[in-house]
């Protein structure tokens, strides 16, 4: 096992604030145990850091090779939602103004504000997705299937995240056996003990991004 003084993530640089965020995870079927497990610090690690289960989308696909696609999809899925979701916003907060002064009045530059941070009556919002996670996990078989598949899924979403411009989490586990997996999943049965559970490495990641990202898309540094 590596020096655990030496390799891994350290604590965030600054406690970020994810309460305002919307996050979509899609993760495969796959080796269902280890993905539970991935999935549960995930989200959990998510919602420590303020993301509202509300906020957090999560959808499957049967194994690792279909997820840049489905993320993708989600992606766009997310944009086409909010763009449909902000006429109905603008209508709503105008009819909200009239009542307020009793006169008609144009949706004012907060309307722009609303549209950024829809919210449907579920109090979800219903803005674009924040950030992907994308969770798999491939255990090495006896065949080339392995190789050929994490390579073709790596390039994949590594490919969605600078076209579409939406962060998107690399959590795919690429394991050259079972115990790999399990120890990366936090839930190891070997004397080398549990391991620790690499969802909770995606969640922050995917907050500090989104985070970053809302800077960098309007210039700011
Ligand atoms: N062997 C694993 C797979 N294989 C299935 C593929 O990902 C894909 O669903 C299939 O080829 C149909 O397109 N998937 C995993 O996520 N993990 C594996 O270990
Ligand atoms: C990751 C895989 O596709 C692998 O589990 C398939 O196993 P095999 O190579 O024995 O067919």
């Amino acid at each position: 096992m590596s020096d655990p003084t030496i390799k891994g993530l350290p604590p965030p640089p600054t406690k970020y604030d994810g309460s305002n965020f919307r996050i979509a995870i899609v993760h495969a079927r796959w080796n269902d145990a280890i993905i539970k497990a991935l999935l549960e610090g995930t989200i959990n690690k998510l919602k420590e850091q303020g993301v509202k289960q509300e906020n957090i989308v999560v959808k499957s696909v049967p194994g690792s090779y279909e997820l840049p696609f489905a993320t993708k999809q989600l992606i766009e899925a997310g944009k086409t939602q909010s763009a449909n979701a902000a006429p109905s916003m603008i209508a709503s907060t105008t009819n909200l103004l009239s009542l307020i002064d009793n006169t008609t009045s144009q949706p004012s530059g907060d309307s722009q504000k609303s549209e950024n941070t829809n919210t449907n009556t579920g109090g979800a919002l219903t803005k674009p997705f924040d950030a992907i996670i994308s969770i798999g996990c491939l255990i090495k078989g006896s065949t080339m299937h392995f190789e050929y598949i994490c390579d073709a899924v790596t390039h994949g979403l590594m490919r969605v995240q600078l076209d579409t411009g939406t962060p998107v989490v690399f959590g795919v586990l690429t394991a050259l056996n079972d115990d790999q997996a399990l120890e990366r999943a936090g839930i190891g049965r070997t004397e080398k003990g549990k391991g620790h559970n690499h969802g909770e490495d995606w969640g922050l990641a995917a907050v500090e991004l989104a985070t970053q990202n809302q800077d960098w898309v309007k210039g700011v540094l």
